[in-house]
Parts: structure tokens; sequence; C-alpha cells
């Protein structure tokens, strides 16, 4: 018997047998592996060119490679659409990703019904509490009768009737003030000055301002300047610091040449959030905030901190959905999903106080509208109140930068231009005076300022890419074969900043107007898209920024600040592109 065990352990047919038994899972767990990694890198038929596809990483190193050398998302396209044509697809992790860079391909996306799917990945439900509703990235019947209560909602609102105007008007108004109570502080004596740098400096850095020497005793005077010369000193030692933002100028000469016109230094890229959200929120929930509200405060630091952590087109843990298990911290999961349960209980808390105070006959903001319809008895089941919050959610996410960045675009170049300052200034003086503010109703009259909210748009869109859309089924764009469940985003700067705007860098409101004095837009102008996914707040935006320009031109005049250089027109990536952080000097016109 031992024999035979013997010579069968020795056998070699027993050996392989064996050997091929026992390793059999591992060597099919391998062929699966190769197989996945193989199909993994292998492209579809037919889809647009693009970088080469790596098992697992697709072309992430790749963009990852040209982002760095490029420094931003939007060049990061171009520099790939020169290579590959103006259609190209690239692969992102789990992500087949087809970027559309030229008027032709994104106009064929847009007027495609096939097209008009947005992303489904867990990131996308993430956002509302693991289901896709909202308005901004969803599609189907959920979506069609979301954004129909939505656009109903701000017709009835306004959107050129009354109220929305006079909403829009009030908030231009407040902004106004209060830069007119800060001129009015700045040249208060030094003291109080001094106070009100010290709270500014916890305000964000909004607002800077400078020490006026009118009503001010010699004493106080010279020990000021003191202050300020050491201060000066110690920030070239120790680099700039939001406290000693007021003497930021290079040399205390210049702000003294300054304090003397009665101006102030306002850092300009962030001066609109307050009147933009204050709009929006009271639409939605019917209330507005002071500037040195706690809330508003709150509210801004998670709208700042939701957009932290994505992209236009996803975010490192959506590309790969494992890092939220291996790396939540570092791949930005934790703290995407901490933000937006901060966010929703804000909401719900908000809700809750307008199911307590609602009066149904009087409904006075969307949150009323919306309650009114739960109420009712037979409303459609895409309707709940999870459904509400979403919409908050996507309204404030959609609407809030979008146009604070366009109006700091537009104001860093009205600086830069001081003809566009001119020109603007000389259309308000004769068409509304300096008796009343501007009223949305002189738009029509008002060509130059208009083209201006054209412009801006078009400076801040023309780096900024569209909301992804997804192919509902196998369909093509321009040729290509476009397999079911592609992403499809956008590239606006092959549109909105190519040659066919002859000189797309320069701000350049006349080139909305014709000949007769007329705005006219081109079919290439397409900053808020078109097709059934247009931006619902076209109407808004646009008029939030020509309301808000117009009335602070009308007051102020906006210069660089005498002994800084000239703002830069380079911008900050991110969500959605904005200038980088500027400073100008603002002096009363009337
Ligand atoms: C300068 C300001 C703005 C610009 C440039 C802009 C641009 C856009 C663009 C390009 C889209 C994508 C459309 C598509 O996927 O085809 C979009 C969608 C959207 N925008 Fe805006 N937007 C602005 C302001 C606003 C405001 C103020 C609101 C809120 C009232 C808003 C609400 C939305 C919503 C809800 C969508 C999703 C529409 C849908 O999928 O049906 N936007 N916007």
């Amino acid at each position: 018997m031992e024999s035979l065990i013997y010579i069968h352990l020795f056998n070699p047919y027993f050996i392989i047998n064996y050997s091929f038994r026992m390793f059999l899972p591992a060597i099919l767990f391998l062929i699966i592996l190769m197989l996945f990694f193989y199909l993994g890198s292998r492209k579809p038929k037919g889809l647009p060119p693009g970088p080469r596809w790596w098992p697992i990483l697709g072309s992430t190193l790749e963009v990852i490679r040209l982002r760095k050398q490029t420094g931003y998302l939007y060049k990061t396209l171009s520099v790939l659409s020169k290579k590959y044509g103006p259609v190209f697809a690239v692969k992102i992790g789990i992500d087949t990703i087809v970027f559309l860079n030229d008027y032709n391909s994104i106009r064929s996306m847009l007027t495609n019904e096939d097209c008009d799917g947005r992303p489904t990945g867990h990131f996308y439900k993430m956002r509302t509490q693991g289901k896709s509703q909202g308005v901004l990235v969803t599609d189907g019947r959920l979506w069609v009768e979301q954004r129909r209560f939505v656009l109903r909602h701000l017709r009835e609102f306004g959107f050129g009737r009354t109220t929305m105007a006079s909403l829009i008007e009030e908030e231009a108004q407040h902004l106004v003030n209060h830069f007119k109570r800060l001129l009015l502080s700045a040249n208060n004596p030094v003291s109080e000055s001094r106070q009100q740098i010290k709270s500014c400096s916890n305000n964000n850095g909004q607002i800077y301002q400078l020490i006026s020497d009118t009503n001010i005793n010699n004493t106080m005077m010279t020990h000021e300047k003191d202050n300020i010369e050491s201060d000066t000193k110690k920030r070239k030692n120790e680099g700039m610091t939001i406290e000693d933002a007021y003497v930021k100028a290079d040399d205390y000469d210049e702000v003294r040449k300054i304090s003397q016109s009665s101006g102030m230094i306002i850092s300009m890229h962030d001066a609109f959030g307050i009147p933009v959200l204050n709009t929006l929120w009271r639409m939605m929930t019917g209330k507005r905030y002071n500037p040195d509200d706690a809330e508003l405060k709150y509210l801004q630091k998670i709208a700042t901190q939701l957009l932290k952590d994505v992209d236009m087109v996803g975010s490192t843990f959506s590309y790969f959905p494992i890092l939220r298990y291996l790396a939540p911290e570092m791949s930005g999961y934790k703290s995407f999903v901490a933000t937006h349960e901060r966010i929703w209980r804000f909401l719900k808390k908000e809700l809750e106080n307008h199911k307590t105070n609602i009066n149904p006959e009087k409904p006075k903001d969307l949150m009323d509208a919306y309650i009114n319809i739960l109420q009712t008895e037979s409303y459609s089941k895409t309707f709940s109140e999870q459904q509400l919050l979403a919409i908050c959610l996507d309204l404030f996410m959609a609407g809030s930068e979008t146009t604070s960045k366009a109006l700091s675009f537009g104001f860093l170049y009205i600086v830069l231009n001081p003809d566009v300052q001119r020109k603007a200034q000389e259309e308000i003086d004769l068409i509304i005076g300096h008796k009343q503010f501007p009223r949305l109703s002189d738009r029509v009259r008002m060509p130059y300022n208009d083209a201006i909210v054209l412009e801006s748009v078009r400076m801040f869109m023309g780096r900024t890419m569209g909301i992804p859309h997804r192919a509902l089924r196998d369909t093509y764009i321009t040729g290509y074969r476009i397999p079911k469940n592609t992403m499809i985003v956008p590239n606006f700067n092959g549109v909105l900043m190519n040659n066919f705007w002859k000189d797309p860098e320069v701000f350049r409101p006349e080139r909305f107007i014709n000949s007769d004095g007329k705005i006219s837009i081109p079919d290439q102008y397409l900053p808020f898209s078109f097709g059934k996914h247009r931006c619902m707040g076209e109407g808004l935006a646009k008029s939030n920024i020509f309301v808000i320009t117009t009335t602070l031109l009308q007051t102020f005049r906006f210069s660089v600040v005498p002994g800084d250089k000239k703002p830069s027109t380079e911008i900050v990536d991110g969500v959605t592109a904005g200038p980088k952080p500027f400073r100008v000097l603002v002096t009363p016109r009337i």
C-alpha cells in the first residue's frame, strides 16, 4: 500500500493533475483579470480618437500630465483637441468621456435627443441622499416634471416681471449702500477704521479699507503712520496677511495719495457673492441676509466647500470608486459626504420652518409653492419633500457661483479697460441720470451695458465646461459612434474663445452691437447651452449681472490701485473658472 502511494506521488501525471486542480482557481482569476484589463484598455469601435487607454487607469495619467503642464482643465482639453480633433474620447477610471470642442459637435449633441441623459453614477446620487433627485443632474420623467415646476415658478416670480426685477434691483441697491457705508467709515477717524479693519479681517478679507487723513489729528496720524510703516516693513519680511491688507499698497505714500481721494480698496473678485446669493435665497425661501449675518457666512462656507473637492466632470472618487474605501479622506470622499449632509440639514430646517408658517392662500416663495403641491390630492409621484430639498441644492449650486464669477470677470475687465467703463457710464448718465437707480426695464435702452453682460459671461464660460450629458442609447455625434452611457461634455472654450471672435481674449462689448447700434448675438454664443437642458437661470443671471453692474457703475468709479500691478487676467481653475483674487480702488462718482 505504502509503495503504491509512493509510486502515485511521484507519478508525473499525478503531479500535473494535482497542481492543475490546486491552482485552477488562481489561474482562472488571472485569466479573468487579464481579460478585464484587456477589455478595459480596448476602445469601442467607432469611438472618437483620443489618448491611449491603459488598464484600470485609462487615460488618467496623460490628462494629469497635461493639466499639470497647462495649469487648467480647459487648456488640457484644448491641447488634446489640437492633437486628436474637436471630438475626442478619454477614459478616466470607470468613466468614458467624450469632449466636444467646437460649435458643430456641441450643436450636434445639444440637438440630439439621444444625448439628453445625465450621468447616473453613485457620485451624482450621493449629492442627493443616494437617489437621482433635483433638476441639475437628472433625466427622464422626474426631470421633465420638476424642470417644468421650477421654470413655471421662476416665470411667476418674474424673469422680466416686476417682482423678480424689484428683488434684483433691491439687492443691487443694498450692495451700493454697503459700499457707501464702507467708504464713509474709511473716511472716519483712525480708531474707527482700525476697528473696521479688524472686523473685516474676520470677514474672509472681503473688504479692505484705507485710512483717510481727513478729520484726524496730527498725533494720531503720526502714530498711525508709524504703525503703517512698521506694518509694511513686517509685511515685506513675513509675507502678507489679510490682517494687514489695508496697507497692501506697496508704499505708504501711495496709500496716502489714495486716501486723499476718499476712495477705498475692495477685494473685488468676491464682492458679489452676497447679492447673488440673496436673490436666489429670497426666491427659494423668502429670506435675505445682511453681509455679516452668521447664517449667511455658514451658507457661504458650505457653498465654497461644496465646489472644492470636485470639478465639472467628477472627482477622484467618482472615477475610482474603490478610493471611497481605501482613501476616503485623501480622495475627498469624506469631506464631500460631510458637506452634503450639512447643507441637507440646513435646507431641512428651512423646510420645517416653512411647513409651520405657510399660508397656503399666499405662497411667497418656491418652498411654499412646492409644499402647496404636496398638499393636493393627486400630485405626481416625482414630487416629494426630498425632491424639493434637492431642487434648492441644485439652484443654489447652479446659480450662485456662476453669476458671481461672471460678475467678477466683468469687473476685472472693466478695471483693465477704462474706455469700456467710460462708455458704460456715459450710457448710464444719458439714459438714467443720477436721480434714480437703474432698473431692469432700462436694459432695452442700454445696448452697451447689455453687451457688457454678454461679454462678461463669454469670458467666464469661455474657461468653463458644461454640465455633463449622457448618451441614453448608442448614437452618433458628427459621424463618431457614441456608445450608450458615455458621458459627453461640451468644452465651451472651443466656441466662446476661438477664432470666430477674432480677438477672443479681448474684452470688447462692441462685438455684440450691430451697425444700427442694436444688440446682435451670433449663433456661436451659447454660454447657457441650448436644447432641452438649456440653463434654467439664464434670465435671472443676465438680469442680475445687468442690474448689479449698472448700479455700481452709476455710483462708483473702479480703477487699478495706484502702486499696484494691473490685476492679472489669469484664472483660478475649479468647477467653474474665476479670476485670480484682485483688488480695486473704488471712488464715488456721485
Ligand atoms: C452666468 C450664469 C450662468 C451660466 C453661464 C449658466 C450656464 C449653464 C449651462 C452651460 C448649463 C448646462 C446646460 C446643458 O447641460 O446643456 C446650465 C444648466 C442649468 N442652470 Fe445655469 N448658468 C448660469 C446661471 C444659472 C442660475 C442663476 C440658475 C438658477 C436659477 C441656473 C440654473 C441651472 C439649472 C437648474 C440647470 C440645469 C438645467 C437642466 O438640466 O435642465 N443657472 N447652466
